[in-house]
């Protein structure tokens, strides 16, 4: 029985089909080559000062349905920088999360802080147009790929200048990431085959992360309590989604979760 992951993945294979008959990977790489380097995501995850927050431009998930009309992600990118993001988290797959490469854009646009570009990759195609469009950060799922292709999309990042979140669910997966180098490593409570969130997750898998690796709690963060819980598990950041794009006052918002970390 296919998961949900899988399903996510199948759909995500056939629209990456129909863009690589519209854009060839020498036009994105043309388009690369053009461009300034990618910003340096890891120095503003490591750098001093509360915990880091990565905010997510969230538009709809298969756990909770709608979530926000989200008029203008540009705005609301450029809240969040206000509030103190580190780094803005784009959700760029259409068929269950309502993004687009046009969302990536538009953010680019908008804020110069690293931007990450959050999608189900699977080919080397897909992290040229990340950075194409303007991405410093890809995320590798690590229970979407083999230990082959996750060397392979972890090493073309590094080439690509770009910083690869590694994100884990369980100790397995945790010890695949942490023998691969990754030097950012997200440990995602929300279960990819239930999709139910348990944020005893972070504390359990956390001890597995090497000291060396920046270390990011992914879901389920409600406010400044659970950034708290986490940062005493020892979180260096939070990915957050649902809890911007629904409590009203982003740039607040995320003032409110940095502050957590330190009450
Ligand atoms: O959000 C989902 O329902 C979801 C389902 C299946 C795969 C991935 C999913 N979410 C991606 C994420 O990792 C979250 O968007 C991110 O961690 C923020 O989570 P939250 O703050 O709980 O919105």
């Amino acid at each position: 029985m296919p998961t949900v992951l899988d399903e996510i993945i199948s759909g995500v294979r056939e629209d990456l089909d129909v863009r690589r008959r519209t854009t060839s990977l020498a036009d994105l790489q043309s388009r690369v080559s053009d461009l300034p380097p990618a910003l340096d995501a890891l120095a503003a995850l490591r750098a001093d000062g509360p915990v880091k927050v990565i905010a997510e431009v969230k538009r709809r998930s298969p756990s909770k349905g709608d979530l926000a009309a989200i008029a203008d992600p540009a705005a609301l990118a450029a809240d969040y920088a206000a509030g103190g993001a580190s780094v803005i988290s784009v959700l760029t797959e259409q068929r269950r999360f309502g993004g687009t490469l046009d969302d990536l854009d538009a953010v680019r646009a908008a804020v110069s802080i690293p931007l990450l570009r959050k999608d189900f990759m699977v080919s080397d195609y897909q992290l040229w147009e990340a950075r194409a469009h303007g991405a410093d950060v890809i995320l590798l799922i690590v229970a979407a790929l083999d230990d082959s292709r996750l060397r392979d999309l972890h090493q073309l990042a590094g080439e690509l200048g770009m910083t690869a979140l590694v994100e884990v669910h369980d100790e397995p997966e945790t010890e695949r990431a942490a023998s691969l180098g990754a030097s950012v490593i997200g440990i995602n409570a929300r279960n990819l085959k239930t999709l139910d969130v348990d944020r005893t997750t972070f504390a359990r898998l956390s001890p597995l992360v090497p000291s060396s690796a920046v270390t990011v709690a992914e879901s389920g963060v409600r406010g400044p309590a659970d950034v708290s819980d986490y940062v005493a598990a020892g979180a260096d950041a939070v990915l957050v989604g649902e809890a911007l794009v629904t409590g009203g006052d982003p740039r607040a918002a995320v003032g409110r979760l940095r502050q957590g970390s330190e009450s």
